[in-house]
C-alpha cells in the first residue's frame, strides 16, 4: 500500500471533548502539512455538516457551522457505507459515549476505516465486542487506538502495551481512576481543611467537564470498573464485563431510581449526609477516604470502591482531578512504575485523542 498524501478525518460527537479535539486538530494540520487532513464529516446526535464529494469543512468554524447546519447526520450504519466510499484513507473519531457508535467499530474498521477515540464502551462492553473489533482491525490493517478512555491524556493504555510487548510481567494495577472521583474526594474530604457539601463538589465536577454525560456514570463506580475492565483485558484477563466484579455505588438508594441526570442533582442535597457520615468515619479512625480500583492479575480480581488512606499516602494527597496509575511487575519489583496526573477535562482528554490520531498517521501516510 502507498503511504497517503492525504487522510480524511470524520468526527462523531462534538460536545466538552470533541470541541477541543477540533482545536487541537486545526494546530496539528497547521504544523504537520503532510498528510494533508481534511475533516470531511462532523455530526451529534442531531445535527452534522458534510459537502458533496467529501469536499473540506474548515476546521476552525466547524463548530460554528454545526450549530447553524440543517443536515441531519446520516443514520450509524449509514455512516459507515458513506465513509467507506471516501477517496482517501479515514480516520473516525467517535468522541461520544454512545454504545451505539461503539458498537459500529467493528464495521468501520472491516471496511478498513481506522478509529480513535476516549468513549470506553466498545472496550469495556461485551467481551465479545471486544474480540471483534481487534480481529477486525487485524483482518484489514485498519487502525485502533484509545488512549484517553483510561486516564484521559495520561499514557496509561500505552505504558501498559510496552509493558507486556516488552516482555515484562505485570502482576497488579491500582490507583485512583476517575477525574471525578478525584476532585470529590479531595474538595469534599481534603487533607486539611474543612471541604465542601458532597453536592456542590459533584455539581462542580459537572461544570469543570470532569464526569459522563451522565455523572451517576461515574458515582456507580461503573465509570471506573470500565477503565479497569479495559486495563484487565489488555493484561490478559477475559474479564466479561463492567458489572462481573465488585463495584461500590455511591448513588443514595433512594436515588436509584431518579428517571435523569436531572432530577438525580436536584434531589443529591438532601442525600449529603451520607456522605458526610462516610467522611467522619475515616476522620475518626485518623485517614482520608478515596474511591480507587485494583486488579490482581495472578488471582484474576478486579474491585472497585471507597478505602481509607493516612494523611501521608499518595493516594490521599492527590490534587485537582488528578489519577493515579501504580503498575506493579516483575521488572519493577516492589516500587511500581507511576503515571499520575490529570485525569479528565476536555483539554487533556483531546490530547489522547490527538495523540492516537498522529500514531494512525505514522502507520498509514
Ligand atoms: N470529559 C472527560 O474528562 C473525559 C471524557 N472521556 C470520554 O470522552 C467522551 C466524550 O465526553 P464529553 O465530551 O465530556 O461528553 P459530552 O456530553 O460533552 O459530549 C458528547 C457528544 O457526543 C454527541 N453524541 C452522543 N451520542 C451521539 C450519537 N449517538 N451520535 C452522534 N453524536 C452523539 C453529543 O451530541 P448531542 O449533544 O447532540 O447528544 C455530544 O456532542 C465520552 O465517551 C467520555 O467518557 C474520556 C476521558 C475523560
Ligand atoms: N468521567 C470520567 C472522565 C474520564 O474518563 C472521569 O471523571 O474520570
Ligand atoms: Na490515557
Amino acid at each position: 500500500m502507498s503511504p497517503a498524501s492525504q487522510v480524511n478525518i470524520a468526527v462523531i460527537g462534538a460536545g466538552g471533548v470533541g470541541k477541543c479535539f477540533l482545536s487541537q486538530l486545526q494546530g496539528l494540520a497547521a504544523r504537520k502539512p503532510s498528510p494533508k487532513l481534511n475533516l470531511v464529516y462532523i455530526a451529534t446526535s442531531r445535527k452534522a455538516v458534510y459537502n458533496d464529494n467529501f469536499a473540506p469543512i474548515d476546521v476552525g468554524s466547524a463548530i460554528d457551522t454545526l450549530a447553524s447546519s440543517s443536515k441531519t447526520p446520516h443514520a450509524l450504519p449509514a455512516t459507515v457505507d458513506y465513509l467507506s466510499g471516501s477517496p482517501h484513507p479515514v480516520v473516525l473519531v467517535d468522541n461520544t459515549s454512545s454504545q451505539d457508535v461503539a458498537d459500529l467499530y467493528p464495521s468501520f474498521l472491516r471496511k478498513g476505516i481506522s478509529v480513535v477515540t476516549p468513549n470506553k464502551k466498545a472496550f469495556s462492553g461485551s467481551y465479545k465486542l471486544w474480540q471483534e473489533i481487534f480481529s477486525a482491525a487485524s483482518s484489514s490493517g485498519a487502525k485502533v487506538y484509545h488512549e484517553s478512555s483510561v486516564g484521559a491524556g495520561l499514557p496509561v493504555i500505552s505504558t501498559l502495551n510496552e509493558l507486556i510487548d516488552t516482555g515484562d510481567k505485570v502482576t497488579k494495577i491500582e490507583g485512583v481512576f476517575s477525574g471525578t472521583m478525584s476532585f470529590l474526594f479531595n474538595s469534599f474530604a481534603p487533607v486539611a481543611g474543612q471541604g465542601g457539601k458532597w453536592s456542590a463538589e459533584v455539581k462542580k465536577a459537572q461544570s469543570l467537564g470532569y464526569t459522563e454525560p451522565d455523572p451517576r456514570d461515574d458515582l456507580n463506580g461503573l465509570d471506573v470498573a470500565r477503565k479497569l475492565t479495559i486495563l484487565a483485558r489488555i493484561a490478559g484477563i477475559p474479564v466479561e464485563s463492567p458489572e462481573s466484579f465488585p463495584v461500590q455505588s455511591l448513588i443514595p438508594k433512594e436515588l436509584e431510581s431518579c428517571s435523569s441526570g436531572d432530577e438525580f442533582l436536584k434531589k443529591l442535597p438532601e442525600f449529603d449526609s451520607q456522605m458526610e457520615e462516610v467522611k467522619a468515619e475515616a476522620e475518626k479512625a485518623g485517614k482520608v477516604v478515596r474511591f480507587v480500583g485494583s486488579i490482581d492479575v495472578g488471582s484474576k480480581s478486579v474491585k472497585v470502591g471507597l478505602e481509607k488512606f493516612d494523611a501521608s499516602h499518595p493516594i490521599a494527597a492527590l490534587q485537582g482531578s488528578d489519577n493515579i496509575i501504580n503498575f506493579y511487575t516483575e521488572r519493577y519489583g516492589s516500587n511500581p512504575l507511576i503515571v499520575q496526573g490529570a485525569g479528565a477535562g476536555g483539554d487533556v482528554t483531546a490530547m489522547g485523542v490527538t495523540g492516537d490520531l498522529l500514531k494512525v498517521l505514522r502507520q498509514i501516510s
